[in-house]
């Protein structure tokens, strides 16, 4: 063992080897926004710039405290902020003038036909916004709005951004329904709602990767339509199916280099036992490997469970006991 947790406690790419970096997914590919150019529906979206108008007040009020030195409590830093559950933070974020503004780039980029490599790839209809062209824009909102109340709920993880991979996730009914449990591949994870209508599709928490209670439920969060949802990428979360309408959520995964250089979790070292069987909101069909042990293997998913991992040998539960991965009609 002794291997970084780095390429399988992300959902996104395939395996160890294909978890990509930032480097390789956002940068060094521009033909898709080379090509979107001329179809642009509002050149601001693609500006180094975050026009008032967009930003909600409350978050411009909860920035200001922010700055002012409250410390991590979040009713000493405004009553705009409010906490889900320990760690978990959300607030009003953009105004109705930037969710239509972004929801009709959206729809002019799906418009165009240019083709966009999704965000994972457990998504099929997402885009990954710095590859259209907006990382100015996301670059500039993570620094002035994301960052300063980040710094202040997550001190260490938060110390400093100095990189996102941003992109938005899209369910219908008919189209992804939700997303599996997994963690990100991000230090920060800074997620928002822009619409449409819809029913279902909460977002449910649990504990972080390696903690005893890793995958015990802790918190199910409603999307609000404008508002933002700020949890460390470590922190397992999966999104329930949705019932009816669309959802669509940006999010944006926020880098410390420096943080993540040192105190990347590693199997051999940081990983702790778990307190007991998981809960079964909490797991994972991706990355579990014992699933099949409490849920059937659900509708309509494509294989790819080779890379279930969870819980690491020697991290086991009492009681845990492997279940053959090939078997589809297990118990719950
Ligand atoms: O759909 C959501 O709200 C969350 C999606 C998510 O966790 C992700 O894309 O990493
Ligand atoms: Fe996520």
């Amino acid at each position: 063992m002794g291997q970084g947790l780095s390429g399988f406690l992300s959902y996104f790419g395939g395996g160890v080897s294909q978890a990509p970096s930032l480097d390789e997914d956002d940068k060094d590919i521009p033909e898709a926004s080379r090509r979107y150019k001329t179809f642009r529906k509002h050149p601001e979206l693609f500006d180094s710039r975050i026009l008032d108008s967009w930003v909600a007040p409350e978050l411009v009020e909860i920035v200001q405290a922010c700055k002012a030195g409250f410390n991590c409590e979040p009713r000493e830093i405004c009553p705009h902020l409010r906490e889900e559950v320990a760690g978990v933070y959300s607030f009003p974020c953009f105004t109705k003038e930037f969710i239509s503004c972004f929801n009709e780039e959206i729809a002019s980029f799906y418009a165009s036909g240019i083709p966009a490599r999704r965000p994972n790839s457990m998504n099929n209809y997402g885009v990954i916004v710095n590859e259209i062209g907006m990382r100015p824009m996301i670059t500039e909102f993570q620094q002035k709005y994301i960052w300063p109340v980040a710094k202040v709920l997550f001190p260490k993880q938060a110390s400093q951004f100095d990189d996102h991979h941003s992109f938005i996730v899209r369910y219908t009914a008919s189209e992804d329904l939700g997303l599996d449990m997994h963690t990100d591949d991000s230090d920060v994870t800074f997620n928002v709602c822009l619409g449409h209508e819809f029913t279902g599709a909460t977002l449910t928490f649990c504990g972080y990767m390696g903690a005893p209670d890793h995958r015990k439920a802790s918190h199910v969060y409603a999307h609000e339509v404008g508002r933002a949802v700020l949890h460390l990428g470590s922190r397992r979360h999966g999104a329930d199916d949705i019932a009816s309408g669309t959802r669509m959520n940006l999010i944006v995964w926020s880098h410390n280099k420096a943080w993540r250089r040192v105190h990347r979790l590693r199997l051999s070292d940081d990983y702790e036992k778990e307190e007991g069987p998981p809960d079964p909101v909490c797991l994972s069909y991706t990355h579990d490997r014992d699933y099949l042990a409490y849920k059937k293997k659900p509708v309509g998913r494509a294989a790819g469970r080779n890379r279930a991992w969870c819980p690491p040998p020697g991290m086991e539960y009492e009681g845990f006991g492997d279940k053959d991965d090939d078997k589809d009609d297990a118990i719950l």
